[in-house]
């Protein structure tokens, strides 16, 4: 992957590391537990503690049953673009279709603001998906006889909303995807890009709580690609809607998301901001995933700044530890001592450290940490001192 296909994190100087989006983190998701076993008697599998330690493929050799969702738990904020990544056959469309009953999980709870949604009578879990939670998919699904109007009211019109209502609610979502003169055309007369924001607006038009979305641009060419990444973005910042989004690809997950859930074989491996993923990441199966990522583009000076005091820090100019690692050049490089790295505002504020020069050279020259901030290797006999000063103050970064 070239750095040019790295877009800066949306979550750099947006959000605290590692904590949801929204100011009060209200959870909208919350999941617990959660198991989705296929095969003979799935039940037996959860409770086994025969299979601890053993991977997916594993249990599947041993026992005959795939454990595609294993013993998941976490929260999604009221606000937030939560995004689950991981390599095909991983788990992620499983764990996606777990959370409003579409797969229907093995064990465990999901609870959406609070209700249990694996507790729900199938009516009031129809009411569930039809009212507060959309699903946008790759596949458009749109109906090939049907406007675009009225596929886009389609699910109005299934909630029995009349047709005048169903019209002036359509088109105000049709126009806010940029559909606007394309009302009366049919799916077939749309190019790809335009039929996925059908889809869009056919998710927003019953304004949901929640939008989920399953690698819904991974059939598009890359360009129209990145215009519906960009799409997604906007409306996220004029909706405010939480949402879930599914993908296999590591610059479309750092763009869109706030915190990104990496699985494995059906396990959750980590879950963290951009930068907690590239500057921390939990085994070598997330460093694979993040090793192409220029780490200046991603990393926040929150992750390169000595804690010790510089020989003369008198003058020193001050920047926030949310500052991206790139954007901070001009300021570092331009000074003649270190900078100053502040958390907080006001009388909140707090020194963090100091970056020189040199700490963003490294850094830009893809030196990887440096020395005083680099990971301890499994089995290395770091001391507890060592082991905390691999994460940035603020940072929880480990997974939920
Ligand atoms: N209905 C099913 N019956 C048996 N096994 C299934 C079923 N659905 C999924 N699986 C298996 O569960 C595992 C997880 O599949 P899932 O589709 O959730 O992965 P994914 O990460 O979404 O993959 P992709 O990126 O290729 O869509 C895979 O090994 C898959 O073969």
């Amino acid at each position: 992957m070239t750095a040019a296909a790295h877009p800066l994190p949306r979550t750099a100087g947006r959000t605290a590391p590692g904590r949801p989006a929204t100011a009060d983190g209200t959870p909208d998701f919350s999941v617990r537990s959660l198991w989705k076993v296929f095969g003979h008697r799935p039940d037996r599998i959860p409770g086994d503690r025969s299979l601890d330690g053993l991977t997916g493929p594993e249990v599947l050799a041993r026992t005959g049953c795939l454990p595609a969702v294993r013993d998941m738990s976490f929260d999604v904020a009221r606000g937030e673009v939560f995004v689950v990544m991981g390599l095909s056959g991983s788990g992620k469309s499983t764990l996606v279709r777990c959370l409003t009953r579409l797969v229907e999980p093995t064990a465990g709870r999901v609870l959406l603001e609070g209700q249990d949604l694996t507790a729900l009578p199938p009516a009031r879990l129809r009411d569930v998906r039809r009212n507060r939670i959309s699903m946008v998919f790759q596949h458009f699904g749109l109906l090939p006889h049907r406007t675009v109007l009225n596929n886009v009211g389609y699910g109005l019109q299934v909630r029995g909303v009349g047709r005048a209502e169903r019209n002036r609610r359509a088109a105000e979502v049709v126009d806010l995807v940029g559909l606007s003169g394309y009302e009366q055309r049919f799916p077939d007369q749309l190019s790809g890009g335009m039929q996925q924001r059908v889809g869009l607006a056919r998710a927003l038009a019953g304004d949901p709580d929640v939008l989920v979305f399953d690698e819904p641009f991974s059939a598009l060419d890359p360009l129209i690609r990145r215009d519906m990444q960009a799409e997604v973005i906007r409306l996220h910042r004029d909706m405010g809607k939480t949402m879930l989004f599914i993908t296999h690809d590591l610059s479309e997950a750092l763009r869109l998301g706030d915190r990104i859930l990496i699985m494995r074989h059906g396990e959750l491996v980590q879950i963290g901001t951009g930068d907690e993923l590239v500057g921390a990441p939990a085994d070598d199966y997330v460093a694979d995933f993040v090793a192409d990522v220029p780490r200046a583009d991603v990393l926040t000076l929150r992750w390169i700044a000595r804690p010790d005091d510089p020989p003369d820090a008198a003058g020193a100019a001050t920047l926030p530890a949310d500052t991206v690692v790139r954007a901070a050049i001009p300021v570092v490089s331009g000074s003649a001592g270190p900078v100053r790295v502040v958390d907080g505002t006001g009388t909140d504020q707090r020194t963090l450290g100091w970056v020189g020069r040199d700490d963003v050279l490294a850094l830009v020259a893809g030196a990887g940490r440096p020395p005083h901030r680099r990971r301890a290797d499994a089995g290395d006999a770091a001391t507890a001192t060592e082991s905390a000063a691999i994460e940035p103050a603020a940072a929880t970064g480990a997974p939920a």
